[in-house]
């Protein structure tokens, strides 16, 4: 345990045990360790872990601290946008052109308070949300030296040092731990040491005496329990874990999620267009009008106006307040603000059977021999195998289908003299459970009882017993067994395979492992049903009508899935099972897992690799489940959800939790995902496209005119008021119609959308030259005049956009924050040049007579928006009969290759078209 070392000494002084002595800890017996930490196999005190919580801090890995807010003002610095503002400043600065500069440091400043204060708001109730649903610890404590312990769940940051825990299958081991006892402990601990397949843990006394695995005796902090259970004493919490000193990387473990790529597309597509125009601006002036450097601030200045710099203050504003809206109405939990959007871009939802389109409570509906007799002596081994099973990992019966034979099974008194010796329990790779017991009445003999899925089972079997006594399995009979298991799983049914088998005694329980499981005699089977739940077959369609393809990955038998849809309304198509995803290459499972609808018997990897499939081919993949054996698919989607009762391992690696898993839920959470990422959409379209608008007509005006169309400092003057009055975007509600399809922008459409508007709104700058000409005489030599009556044009427009180009349906009424930006807008622009700063900024009154034009102007741009935007809206309804070649693949559809051709850029998802 040395990795912790390099912490700060500070850190180090005020904790005790220290690294030193920590690292001597790992190789002490487990009395002296006991000792070491002031601890006892009851437990601490209350008072003192409550004083030891004062010393040590509480166990938060430091990683995962809330950010200061210097650093986040820092931090959002290195923002591209910012780069580039930061660029434009340096030039402003090289021509000696300070009010520019200035205006633009003050830009950058504003957006960065705006930005990091709209985080640390966003993170805060992010994290309020997170302790919600964040993992506990088991602890032991004493209220008094006498008392007897108590068990019971605290938050996991109250753990102290010497605190004594206990772990069950799909626990977080919620801090560094040195073992006490432990049953068929196994533990995954992949995040640490990148090794995914889980590590058996013994409690062993002199440590070091098992050469392979040396840590055997130690748990640490973020692996998860992946079998059986243990109890260990806390030496490390905090940021003296060996996580602590791991997790830097962590961190950016999601990297490559929708969000990350739909920002940094647009961004980038930006920044190139930005650090264009400049030179543009530049090269134009100087070729045709013979001007030189000092244009330079205008040409900056038009650069500027070019930069949606308010994007990641939009972004963060929309995200945070869909996740509060949906934690308040729907009860969802968004853990990663970013996973709100990826939710309204999901487009296949993947999701486990079990508990989500089934009720998760088995009922055992009969128990058969291998010949199809009743035979109730199967359901006996079987409920036997389960209690077996919880005596030795005492795992509390959490398990579904373990309950359920039990319920079903009654115990006889001597079953119950018979002593259980050693458990290998369950993995979903192995798909079985063994238990190892004394033979009642014969001494020097163990029995074997294994139960799991019968084809799992069956691979381990030599023989069956029937009505005629023991036989040996041939392929004939293997081959009908399958076949007998397959009717009764399409007929809905779980099947659960028992075998048994006798070996002589063994001295110790560890000598048993999973290469005894076989040469067994299979004994028959239990069949169960689990009923589909009420509201699965309306969430589904739900779904489907918004677009969003639902995909099974079971563990379970493709016949009992597939009866599962077929109920439910869903047409399972041909399932694919995971033993046939195994013999696929990457290219033959991208083909395939598009058009499969049913993975059934999966491994937690192949669940993964379904996933990574899926994403590859361009889905923007959830996944929901609630098992350890989810956990691999979850890391894999872009958006892991799990529900609230979920393991440990699992809702901490969730981006959503959900109250109840319920279908339900998710489509809200999808809606509430698409109309933030409509918001962000909207504020994209709408700034860029008048954006643009502004720099063709400054180009234009630029080069008709003798003098500049605006000086540099009105421009940004110009730009701030759009960026404010813009903010306001992020309370927008979007339209019905703007939810009914995943919030995929597509590249094409989009800029389609920003060129046209943009030259519509350069139309309207342009005409106002002709307003100004006419009201203004002799505009040649009235520059302030022609600024003036711009700038007023341009503040008008921008409120105009705002109101028409919101998008979906028109007459929806606006939400109260828009109504006032664009009223400011309009009125910043009529009185400014009236205001006494006018003539300081360089602005003069203009003619009654212009006002009048004016209006005339505005109208008729109005009606052109109007008109522009019906026809788009109906070409968007037509792209939607006709889906657009980039669009999702539909089932069975072969676009890929032309999909590729016709749009080469990736597909970006940020919000509805
Ligand atoms: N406790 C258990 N003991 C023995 N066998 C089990 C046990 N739990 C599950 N199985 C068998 O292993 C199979 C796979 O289980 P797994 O937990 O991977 O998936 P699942 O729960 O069936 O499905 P889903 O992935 O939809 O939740 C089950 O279908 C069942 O046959
Ligand atoms: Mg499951």
């Amino acid at each position: 345990m040395s990795a912790a070392t390099g912490r700060d000494t500070a850190e180090r002084t005020r904790s005790a045990p220290s690294a030193g002595e920590r690292s001597d800890l790992s190789r002490l017996a487990v009395l002296e360790v006991l000792r070491a930490v002031g601890s006892g196999p009851r437990g601490l005190l209350e008072s003192q872990a409550e004083e030891r919580l004062l010393r040590h801090g509480e166990n938060v890995v430091p990683a995962l601290r809330a950010v200061p807010w210097l650093r986040r003002v820092v931090r959002s610095l290195r923002d591209p946008f910012t780069a580039v503002l930061f660029c434009l400043a340096l030039v402003s600065c090289l021509v000696a052109a300070w009010t520019t500069a200035c205006v633009i440091a003050a830009l950058v400043a504003v957006s960065c308070v705006l930005r990091a204060s709209g985080e640390y708001r966003a993170d805060r109730s992010a994290a309020a949300l997170r302790e919600m649903v964040a993992a506990t610890a088991t602890v032991r404590r004493r209220s008094d030296p006498d008392a007897a312990p108590v068990t019971r769940e605290i938050p996991v940051d109250q753990l102290v040092p010497g605190d004594v825990v206990t772990l069950a299958p799909g626990d977080v081991v919620p801090a560094d731990l040195r073992l006490l006892r432990a049953g068929g402990l196994t533990v995954d601990q992949a995040l640490l040491t990148g090794e995914s397949a889980p590590v058996p843990k013994l409690p062993v006394d002199v440590p070091g005496g098992n050469k392979e695995n040396e840590e055997s005796h130690l748990c640490f902090q973020g692996s998860s329990v992946a079998s059986g259970s243990g109890t260990g004493v806390v030496v490390a919490t905090g940021s003296r874990t060996r996580f602590a000193a791991t997790i830097r990387g962590v961190a950016a473990r999601r990297e490559g999620t929708a969000f990350d790529r739909s920002v940094r597309g647009i961004s980038w597509a930006l920044i190139r267009f930005m650090l264009l125009t400049p030179p543009l601006v530049l090269m134009a002036n100087a070729a045709l009008r013979g001007r030189g450097l000092e244009t330079v601030p205008f040409a900056v200045a038009v650069a500027v106006g070019l930069t949606p710099e308010m994007l990641p203050v939009i972004v963060t504003t929309a995200l945070a307040r869909g996740a509060s809206r949906l934690a308040r109405n729907a009860r969802v939990i968004v853990k990663r603000l970013p996973a709100l959007h990826d939710l309204g871009a999901v487009d296949v939802l993947c999701t486990d059977k079990t508990g989500t389109l089934t009720e998760d409570r088995p009922v055992v509906e009969y128990a058969t021999d291998p010949d199809g007799t009743p035979a109730p002596d199967v359901l006996r081994w079987a409920a036997l195998n389960s209690l077996w099973m919880l005596q030795l990992a005492e795992v509390p019966a959490s398990d579904a289908l373990d309950e359920a034979l039990l319920a079903a099974a009654v115990a006889s008194e001597d079953d119950l003299d018979c002593d259980a010796v050693a458990a290998l329990p369950f993995d979903p790779a192995r798909r079985l459970s063994t238990v190892v017991a004394r033979a009642p009445g014969r001494p020097g003999t163990h029995i074997l009882v294994a139960k799991g899925a019968p084809e799992a089972v069956l691979e381990r079997c030599a023989a069956v017993r029937g009505g005629g006594g023991e036989r040996l399995l041939d392929d004939r009979e293997r081959a009908r067994l399958l076949a007998a298991w397959a009717e009764q799983a399409a007929d809905g049914l779980r099947v659960l395979a028992v075998a048994v088998a006798e070996r002589p005694a063994r001295k110790a329980p560890s000598a048993y492992s999973a290469r005894d499981e076989r040469g067994l005699v299979l004994l028959g089977t239990v069949a169960l049903r689990d009923r589909t739940t009420d509201t699965a077959a309306g969430a589904l369609a739900a779904l489907a009508g918004r677009g969003v393809e639902v995909k099974v990955l079971t563990g379970d038998h493709a016949g009992t899935a597939a009866r599962a849809c077929r109920d439910l309304g869903v047409d399972p198509g041909r399932p694919v099972t995971g033993a046939e995803v195994d013999a696929l290459t990457e290219p033959e499972l991208v083909e395939a897992a598009g058009r499969t609808t049913v993975f059934a018997r999966c491994s937690p990897e192949q669940k993964a690799r379904v996933v990574r499939a899926l994403r590859s081919a361009g889905h923007v993949t959830g996944f929901l489940g609630d098992g350890a054996n989810d956990l691999p698919a979850l890391r894999a989607a872009d958006v892991g959800i799990c529900p609230r009762e979920a393991a440990d391992v699992t809702r901490d690696a969730a981006d959503v939790v959900l109250a109840a898993k319920d279908l339900t839920a998710i489509d809200e959470a999808i809606t509430a995902g698409r109309a933030s990422s409509a918001n962000i959409a909207s504020y994209l379209r709408i700034a860029l496209s008048s954006n643009l608008g502004n720099v063709i007509a400054m180009l234009a005006a630029g080069l008709l005119m003798p003098f500049l169309p605006m000086l540099p400092a009105q421009v940004l003057l110009q730009n701030l008021c759009f960026d404010a009055a813009q903010l306001a975007f992020a309370y927008d509600r979007p339209a019905p119609s703007r939810l009914r399809e995943p919030a995929v922008l597509r590249p094409r459409a989009f800029l389609r959308f920003v060129a046209a508007f943009g030259l519509l709104n350069a139309a309207a700058d342009l005409a106002i030259f002709g307003v100004l000409a006419l009201s203004v005489r002799g505009i040649g030599g009235n520059e302030e005049a022609f600024h003036a009556g711009w700038f007023t044009e341009n503040l008008l427009t921008q409120a105009l956009v705002m109101v028409l180009l919101r998008g979906g349906r028109a007459g929806t009424r606006m939400p109260r924050p828009l109504r006032y930006g664009t009223a400011a807008l309009a009125v910043i622009g009529l009185l400014v040049p009236l205001s006494p700063f006018a003539g300081a900024l360089g602005f003069t009154g203009l003619p009654v007579f212009f006002y009048a034009l004016l209006a005339v102007v505005l109208t008729a741009y109005g009606l052109a928006l109007q008109a522009s935007q019906a026809r788009y809206e109906e070409e968007l309804a037509a792209a939607e009969q006709e889906p657009e070649p980039e669009g999702p693949q539909e089932e069975g559809q072969d676009g890929e290759g032309q999909a590729a051709a016709e749009e080469p850029a990736e597909r970006v998802a940020v919000g509805a078209r």
